[in-house]
């Protein structure tokens, strides 16, 4: 099969680099064993009409990666401005951060459009298409109106919110509308599967069939994929870290000391206010932490063009340079603040040299931070997982200390116990997650996807020759077969 995958961020194949988000660094190690084409955004954008739109293809491992240079009249509506002022804000259910304007969503529009055409040109015998994410939910959509009729795939990264917050999105019926023209829909959660099923119900009057929104596009399966890690493969470079300088300065600073670490997008949805406030009370309320646990929090810079963010900026800087002065002595920094990336391999042994791993969004897709802070973890002495129960690696990660991020108290609590836990305790609870990490990698996270999406080829195939038949027995085979999964 010839598997085209579209993200708006790619990620480029240098194991020296930061990756930049989940999707991306998600994706690589799909691309590189799958053999699939990877397409997405360059970066950089380009006036006018374009002959050949693609930038650069290149091979990686056995599949390739094609980027486009969008167009410049459209890149900042489409991406700062629908996709991370309108739609980011919604899926993570901060309606008051919603930003409406209508160019946005043309623009936005003219991306998914513009994406569409350049696809046409990755397209042979027996294509399927794998979109991702938030950025082209109108996506499936454009390529059906360009005659495709391969089977196209969605999944979505980041939450789905109830039907009410879904309706602060301009133009959310017609959006939402043009997502059933995809033939698989997949999701993080239960819950934002739930969601977006309740929406189509309550807001599009269609019919819900297990797990199937059936429109006049025909039928769109919806279905829960919770996003995995390359577990062994953060074990391995977590084993091999000690020699890098970063980790082995890191070690020598602590003296003894506990470290906590996060490792964040500088994002509203990651709770990094709250987080900090939480260490804040706890060296307030509990002054015996204060020179036994500190907190390395690496908090990489995030769509810095965007009011939110920068405000966001502001404020964690002031926040830490304040309690920074409140706690800190003329020896000892309470928490060290890094707006800088890492390389996954440097990465994994900051996470091995922290004994508590401290993930606290107040809503997230999955958090593949959390997971990778467990693989990382020394088997014979693993640190702790402080886990938010609104990130979807909850759901999963139920061995984790789980909390409430808007409890400041709680957290600050939760904090005290996971410092002071015993070491049968700690093993059990990271056996315990491993065993789900080993149980469910990424590569057969996408195998599931794609062997889902062949699926709906062998139904459309069965469907199709009945088109001629009359509208009544169509229904009722049509019917017949919903729900049967065909092998
Ligand atoms: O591309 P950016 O605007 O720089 O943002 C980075 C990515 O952020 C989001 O990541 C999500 O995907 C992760 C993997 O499934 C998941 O763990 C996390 O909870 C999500 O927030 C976004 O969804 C991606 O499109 C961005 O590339
Ligand atoms: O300095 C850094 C910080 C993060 N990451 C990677 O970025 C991803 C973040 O994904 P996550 O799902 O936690 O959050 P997102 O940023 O996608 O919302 C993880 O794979 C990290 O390993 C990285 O490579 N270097």
């Amino acid at each position: 099969m010839n598997l085209i995958v579209v993200s708006n961020r790619v990620a480029r194949g240098k194991p020296n680099e930061p990756m930049t988000g989940g999707l991306a660094a998600a994706l690589l190690p799909v691309v590189e064993h799958s053999g699939a084409i990877w397409v997405g955004s360059s970066g950089r954008v380009r006036d006018g009409h374009q002959k050949e739109p693609f930038a650069e293809i290149e091979a990686l491992g056995a599949g390739a990666i094609a980027t486009l240079d969008l167009p410049a009249a459209h890149y900042g509506g489409y991406y700062e401005g629908f996709a991370n002022s309108a739609l980011w804000p919604a899926l993570h259910s901060r309606s008051d951060l919603i930003r409406v304007s209508r160019d946005d969503y043309v623009s936005y529009r003219e991306v998914n459009a513009f994406m569409a055409r350049a696809l046409m040109r990755f397209r042979k015998d027996k294509t399927a298409f794998w979109v991702q994410d938030y950025h082209f939910l109108a996506l499936g959509a454009e390529l059906r109106d360009l005659g495709v009729d391969d089977p196209i795939g969605f999944f979505l990264h980041t939450p789905w919110p109830v039907a009410a917050v879904m309706q602060g999105v301009p133009n959310h019926r017609e959006l939402v509308t043009a997502m059933l023209a995809y033939d698989l829909l997949g999701f993080q959660t239960e819950e934002d599967c739930r969601n977006f099923l309740g929406y189509v119900a309550s807001e599009l009057g269609l019919a819900v069939e297990d797990g199937v929104a059936i429109s006049q596009n025909g039928r769109t399966r919806c279905e829960v994929f919770p996003i995995g890690i390359d577990a062994e493969k953060f074990a391995q470079y977590a084993a091999k870290s000690a020699s890098h300088p970063d980790v082995s300065r890191l070690r020598r600073s602590l003296n003894g000391e506990r470290l906590a670490i996060g490792v964040d997008r500088l994002d509203y949805s990651k709770g990094l206010v709250n987080r900090i406030s939480a260490f804040d009370r706890l060296w307030t309320e509990q002054p015996q932490f204060s020179r036994s646990i500190s907190l390395l929090q690496i908090a990489t810079p995030s769509r810095g063009g965007i009011e939110a963010y920068g405000n966001l900026q502001n404020d964690v800087a002031r926040l830490v340079s304040d309690v920074n002065g409140r706690h800190g002595e003329v020896d000892w920094t309470p928490i060290r603040y890094l707006n800088k990336g890492f390389s996954q391999a440097v990465l994994a042994g900051l996470y091995r040299t922290a004994q508590i791993g401290v993930v606290t969004p107040l809503h997230d897709g999955m958090n593949l931070v959390a997971k990778e802070y467990v693989a990382a973890q020394n088997p014979a002495d693993p640190g702790v997982l402080v886990l938010s129960k609104f990130a979807g690696a909850a759901n999963e990660l139920d061995a984790a200390l789980l909390v409430n991020p808007h409890d400041i108290d709680g957290m600050a609590r939760t904090i005290a116990v996971a410092a002071a836990m015993p070491l049968t305790e700690r093993r059990m609870r990271w056996d315990a997650m491993m065993k789900k990490l080993r149980g469910h990698t990424i590569q057969q996270w996408a195998a599931d996807f794609v062997a889902e999406l062949e699926t709906c080829r062998t139904e459309k195939a069965a469907v199709a020759p009945l088109a001629t038949q009359p509208p009544q027995a169509l229904r009722w085979l049509k019917s017949a077969i919903s729900g049967v999964r065909l092998i």
